[in-house]
């Protein structure tokens, strides 16, 4: 789930991406990166790290131009290397372009494969590096951005929010079912499309909207234009936005995210009310479901757990050694709240379940009574393709497993998950327009060897109507 941003700004946009950047960081800690364009040169400075120790003051004053982009990136195809840090670059005489994204592919071996045998090299191992070759290529060959974001929509089977940098205008496109979250700001001097409303606001500037699934949407100094390259009959917005990457006071396609977990908070209570002494969230994530199961039991709402600021987000860390050494620094227990006391905990979910087991053995340790687990969102049961690093069934707790074999592993008096219907429900969204993949295991895109739903997608021009179902006979459709 990266972050992406692109801005153009008369009063330039290296500074304004950096901190719209930062208000990304959540979405990748891994790596991040800037491109900025001016006369006709493109500038970039990337590296490995967080966005404050990738960029210092001279960086960002050597980035100069009035339009760039900028990425986080947390590595779901490709792994940890320099090489695989964005935006990525493509030059060929005239032309100069630069991209980053945020998602997943499912198709990039067969569309590597494809590529090579042309004669492509890559140089990369990542599934973004397509995109861009993609993109490249049709420029080549004199096509327009309109054409090339259309073949892209063509061949990429995933997700894709993308940013491009072509010479000083900024393009930006969503996959066909708007996997992932992109939106447009309107700033003083200028426009920013960027992965959550935070980074719109980080600036100062007015959110206008979402970028619609499907939709380019370009921007120059001239203004904002926007084409409908593709139409899908349905929405497959990642459920896994709402229940943990996005930030809660974003806005994602219509919902306050702070609204949504809330609610699920309050039909946590519902669902299996239980008798305590005070509701504590694991923080960060965990906070706003607890505020919901605490207005609507009643029960006081009590911090039983502090978070050291200075830790990022441990799920996202790519192995379960710093995983598990990084729940350890980054959550305490606050004593007084929790001796003798029923504990009611709520996060918004359990993964692999690293953080649960460490947190609940210290709620007890610090004296509690009883600590009763509550979770945001259903058992995760299977692997998601479209941008969560959660790639096998084995390495999920909840996976082949009933909800009392998890308690006991984790060691909760009770645990209890919101239902997929109570979810679904708080997101607003219809069934049909949310990916659920990996909460049941059937996915909007043709994957091999899962079940996919039905969905079909219409191209401009109308010239060709493709069935993603037809790929995938025999297999459930909902
Ligand atoms: O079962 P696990 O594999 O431990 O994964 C689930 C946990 O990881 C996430 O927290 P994280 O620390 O990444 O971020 P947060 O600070 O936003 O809650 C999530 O909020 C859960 O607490
Ligand atoms: N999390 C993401 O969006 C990652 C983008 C891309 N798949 C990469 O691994 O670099
Ligand atoms: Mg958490």
């Amino acid at each position: 789930m990266c972050g992406i941003v692109g801005i153009v700004d008369a009063g330039g946009v290296s500074f304004q991406l950096y901190y719209a950047l930062y208000a990304l960081q959540h979405r990748g800690q891994e790596s991040a990166g800037i491109s900025t364009f001016e006369g006709a040169t493109l500038y970039t400075h990337k590296a490995q790290g967080l966005v404050a120790e990738v960029f210092n003051r001279h960086t960002l004053q050597e980035l100069r131009g009035k339009a760039g982009i900028g990425h986080v990136r947390y590595p779901t195809t490709g792994s940890k290397i320099p090489e695989n840090v964005q935006p990525f670059n493509f030059k060929y005489r005239g032309l100069t372009l630069s991209i980053a994204h945020n998602g997943n592919l499912v198709n990039t071996t067969e569309l590597r494969g494809e590529y090579e045998r042309r004669g492509q090299i890559f140089c990369t191992t990542t599934d973004t590096e397509i995109i861009g070759s993609i993109i490249a290529d049709a420029l080549r060959a004199s096509k327009s951005m309109e054409d090339a974001v259309l073949l892209c929509m063509r061949r990429l089977r995933g997700s894709y929010a993308t940013v491009a940098l072509l010479n000083d205008a900024i393009y930006a496109f969503r996959d066909p079912l708007g996997i992932k979250p992109l939106c447009i700001g309107k700033l003083d001097q200028g426009y920013i499309v960027a992965s959550e409303s935070v980074a719109i606001d980080a600036l100062d500037g007015t959110f206008i909207r979402d970028v619609r699934p499907g939709e380019l949407v370009r921007i120059d100094e001239s203004g904002l234009s926007s084409t409908q390259i593709s139409t899908a009959n349905r929405r497959a917005h990642c459920i896994f936005e709402y229940i943990y990457f996005a930030r809660a006071d974003s806005v994602m396609d219509g919902k306050l995210v702070y609204d949504v977990r809330r609610q699920i908070g309050q039909k946590l209570y519902e669902t299996s009310p239980v008798e305590a002494d005070l509701v504590s969230p694991v923080p960060d994530s965990g906070t706003a479901y607890a505020a919901g199961y605490a207005e609507r039991s009643g029960i006081p709402f009590l911090e039983g757990l502090m978070k050291n600021r200075y830790m990022g987000r441990t799920f996202i860390m790519p192995t379960q050694k710093q995983r598990d050494r990084a729940v350890r620094i980054k959550l305490n227990t606050v004593r007084g709240n929790l001796k003798n006391k029923r504990v009611v905990l709520v996060d918004d979910s359990i993964v692999r379940g690293t953080t649960s087991r460490r947190i609940v053995k210290m709620i007890r340790e610090a004296g509690a009574d009883e600590v009763h687990l509550r979770v945001g969102s259903p058992p995760i049961i299977a692997p998601c393709y479209l941008g969560v690093d959660m790639p096998t069934r084995a390495e999920l707790i909840a996976s082949g497993r009933e909800v009392e074999a998890v308690r006991e592993s984790v060691g909760a008096a009770s645990l209890v998950y919101i239902p997929l219907e109570d979810l679904v429900e708080a997101t607003g969204f219809g069934e049909l327009d949310i990916c659920t993949g990996c909460l049941t295991g059937c996915y909007p895109v043709e994957i091999d060897g899962e079940k996919t739903s039905r969905c079909v997608v219409s191209y401009m021009g109308g010239s060709l109507q493709s069935d993603l179902s037809t790929f995938d006979s025999g297999k459930e459709e909902t």
